[in-house]
This record gives C-alpha cells, structure tokens and sequence, in this order.
C-alpha cells in the first residue's frame, strides 16, 4: 500500500507547499529511480526523456513509469508538454534524449506502427474517428492488422457490452455521433486492436459534464479490467481521482509524482490545478 512517502517532488521548482511533500527519491532527473523502484517490472520506463520543436525543449529529462495494469494520470496546465510526451512515448514525436522502455524492450527509435505492434495505442486529442464510416466499421478498422480475425466479430461485441449506446448506433455515420459518443467510439476503435497499453491525451476534452462523468467511467471499468492506462487531462482532479499513480508536469519537467489520491491532497496541485 502506498504512504505519503511515496509523493515525490521531482525538480529544483519547489514551492514552500511542495517542500511539505517528503522527498523520498533524489536521482539526477528526478522521480525516476525511487518510482521504479517502488513499481516492479513497470510496463512503461521513460527515463530522462527529451523532445524538442526546433530549439524549444517540449520536455526536459522526463521521468515517468507505468506499472502493469495501472492508471496512470499526467497533469498540467495548458503547453505543459502532456501531448508531446504522449507523442513521443507512441514515436509520432522524436525523442532526443533518454529512453523509452516498453515490457523490456528499448523502443526509444522504433517506427510508430512496429510500437503499436508492440501493443502501445495512442488515443489523440479531438476524437479522431472516421466521420462517413459507420460505428461498427470504425470499429472493424480497429482491428487491422490483426490476425485472428476468427474473433474480431466477439471481440466488437465486448466493446457493444462495454459501450450500450455504440450498439444503438452502430448502423449510424461516426461523425453524427454526439462529442462523448465519438470519444467512446474512438477508445473503443482502440480496445479493437488489443493493446496493452492504453495513451489517452484528453478524453474528457470539450465534453459536458454528464458526458465527462460516462467517459471516466468507461475508464474505470477498463482500470477494473487490468487495462494498462496513462491518461493526460487537464481536469486534474476527475484524473487523480481514479489513478493509482499521477504526475504534474510544468514546462517540460516532471515536478511532482505520488500516489493519484495524495496527490489531489498536496498544496501544491490543489493550488495550481484544482483551483483550491
Ligand atoms: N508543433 C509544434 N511546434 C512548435 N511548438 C510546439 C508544437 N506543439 C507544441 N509545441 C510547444 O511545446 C510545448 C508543449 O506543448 P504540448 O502540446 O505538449 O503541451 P500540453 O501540455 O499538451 O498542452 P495542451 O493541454 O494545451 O495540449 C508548448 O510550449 C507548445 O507551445
């Protein structure tokens, strides 16, 4: 069970609030040995990772791990880096320094289509589903690549059991589905290809509020399911709320790591996050 030993403030940009917070791991870039220490065998190591726009650092030595069949929240505010580590972490982005690990394998300069092999999906922002297709090709789409396709045809069933309101629509265009609809689509779509690690960046973007609350659910339920998951959101607290594990990035710098449920008690987060 974690204790408040476990949050950890990562960078030299401590507040007196931070300060509170014990200082349990103290390696150069931070977070990263005392957290993978604490997660055995993580899924996901990303070690002193940098990314770069030209000559703007998007990240700077970030340290971040993932343990097997975690929810894992990454918070910020707006420009904090949350996307491009995602899209660095799926290959989209180039990393110029660190490392990626996934389940072993160093995948740092890996193509992104050979890491989603590997089993790694990334669920951009802006639910990105195939307007002119219908629900239930978006979600055979899904599937590609795979090759039991003996069990595509069960495998869309699970994810109708999992979101009603996807069988309701399944004849229908993606694009005549409502926002929240089309981000359940577009997890779903993801589920299809079986991953074993989940990249969600903002699935609760533009949502309403009763909308926002079916889409966390459905990450709940995958959690409940042993699905592995990192989520970035901007709506700190609904993530740190359901995670086991969270980060707070701020320009590119990992600057606070612990336990999801601490970290929504910590000075620091409920000031710059949660508005408290
Ligand atoms: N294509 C790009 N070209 C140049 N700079 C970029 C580009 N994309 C992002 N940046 C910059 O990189 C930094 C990190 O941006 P990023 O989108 O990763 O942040 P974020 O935390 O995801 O923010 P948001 O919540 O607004 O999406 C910001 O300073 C941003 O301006």
């Amino acid at each position: 069970m974690s204790t408040a030993r476990d949050t950890t403030v990562a960078t030299g940009t401590t507040t007196a609030a931070a300060m509170a917070v014990t200082t349990s791991s103290a390696s150069p870039h931070g977070a990263g040995d005392g957290i993978a220490a604490a997660v055995e065998a993580p899924l996901l190591s990303v070690r002193g990772l940098g990314s770069h726009y030209g000559r703007i650092a998007a990240l700077r030595g970030v340290d971040l791990v993932v343990g097997r069949r975690q929810l894992v929240a990454l918070v910020g505010a707006n420009g904090a880096g949350k996307t491009t580590l995602l899209r660095t972490i799926s290959g989209v982005q180039r990393a110029t320094s660190g490392s990626i690990v996934f389940d072993g394998n160093d995948i740092t300069t890996l193509r992104p289509d050979r890491r989603v092999r590997l089993g790694l999906c990334h669920v951009p922002e802006g639910r990105r589903v195939f307007g002119p297709l219908s629900v239930a090709d978006n979600l055979v789409l899904g599937a590609y690549g795979r090759r039991d396709h003996d069990v595509v045809a069960d495998d869309i069933e699970r994810m109708y059991r999992m979101f009603p309101i996807l069988r309701q629509r399944a004849r229908l265009p993606a694009g005549t589905l409502s926002g929240g609809q089309q981000q359940m689509l577009a997890i779903a779509r993801a589920l299809m290809g079986r991953p074993r690690l989940l990249l969600l960046d903002e699935p609760s973007m533009g949502l309403a509020p009763r909308l926002v609350e079916e889409v966390f659910a459905a990450i709940v339920a995958l959690r409940a399911q042993a699905m592995t998951i990192l989520l970035v959101e901007q709506n700190a607290h609904a993530a740190l709320a359901i995670a086991d594990r969270g980060y707070v990035i701020e320009t590119g710098e990992i600057v606070l790591s612990g336990n999801g449920k601490e970290l929504l008690y910590n000075e620091r987060v409920r000031e710059a996050y949660l508005g408290l």
